[in-house]
């Protein structure tokens, strides 16, 4: 399938380069991940999508369309849920600038958590311009704007050069539900393999799995020495330059 295409590889962080924890800020891969992530980014373009700020002191690119609602979020709705769910234990906020994560995986009982979920749910009737999405034991609260993880595999592959999805084979690695939108591109690209990581059947517009991130470890590592097997019997071509100035507004 590769053949006559560049094989572009996109990776989700939480549940598939590392395992999921208890607190997100423990959430660290594993050396042997890292390596691996950089042995197959010397093989393929590579990049990793996450709903998660980036860290302090990397560069920062002001682009996104959600950043007209970053005042909203940054001083309105993320001070009103820190003083109403200070009450539920185990609680906490993940500030990731553009979406604010409300975690409940340290939240002991099931009514505390139906409690939490309907103190989110109320608050946020107060701002119709936002949604609630769920994942893995986290509410996720972002604007309701044309941009997910879907539309940032299109904004990539365009800035990668790829105007034509024939040249492309796009792999996508993944285990939550933010990670449906991005399976979705690739099917309505008819080729590409969209890649759940879950060791549980599940409804999934993916049609490949993974089991966990030690087996998605395995499978970069197998794709990069295919990769080099097979450019020691041909001549290798460079990876393509990121341009950021390219068409960004489009997604
Ligand atoms: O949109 P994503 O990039 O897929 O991010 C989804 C959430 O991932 C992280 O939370 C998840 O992993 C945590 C660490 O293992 C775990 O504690 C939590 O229960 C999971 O939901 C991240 O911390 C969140 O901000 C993202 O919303």
């Amino acid at each position: 399938m590769a053949k006559g295409k560049e094989i572009v590889l996109f990776l989700d962080y939480d549940g598939t380069l590392s395992p999921i924890v208890d607190d997100p800020d423990k959430a660290h891969i594993t050396d042997a991940m890292r390596s691996a992530i950089r042995e197959v980014a010397s093989c393929f373009s590579t990049a990793i999508i996450s709903g998660r700020q980036r860290n302090k002191g990397n560069q920062f690119v002001n682009f996104l369309p959600a950043k007209e609602y970053l005042s909203t979020i940054q001083e309105k709705i993320i001070e009103v849920l820190r003083e109403n769910i200070a009450t539920i234990k185990g609680s906490t906020i993940e500030d990731n600038l553009y979406c604010i994560s409300v975690h409940y995986r340290r939240v002991k009982s099931e009514e505390d958590v139906g409690v939490l979920k309907e103190i989110v749910e109320t608050i946020m009737k107060a701002y119709p311009d936002f949604q609630i999405s769920g994942g893995r034991k986290v509410m996720e609260i972002r604007p309701k704007i044309n941009w997910d993880k879907g539309r940032a595999l299109l904004y990539l592959l365009e800035t990668l050069g790829f105007d034509n999805f024939n040249d492309v084979l796009p792999i996508y690695i993944g285990d939550d539900k933010t990670d449906e939108d991005a399976f979705k591109v690739i099917v309505h690209i008819g080729h590409g393999f969209p890649i759940i990581v879950s060791s549980v059947a599940k409804e999934t517009m993916a049609s490949f799995s993974l089991r966990d991130p030690s087996h998605v470890m395995a499978f970069l590592i197998r794709l990069a020495k295919w990769k080099r097997k097979l450019t020691t019997h041909s001549s290798p071509k460079p990876n393509k330059v990121v341009d950021d100035d390219q068409k960004k507004e489009n997604y």
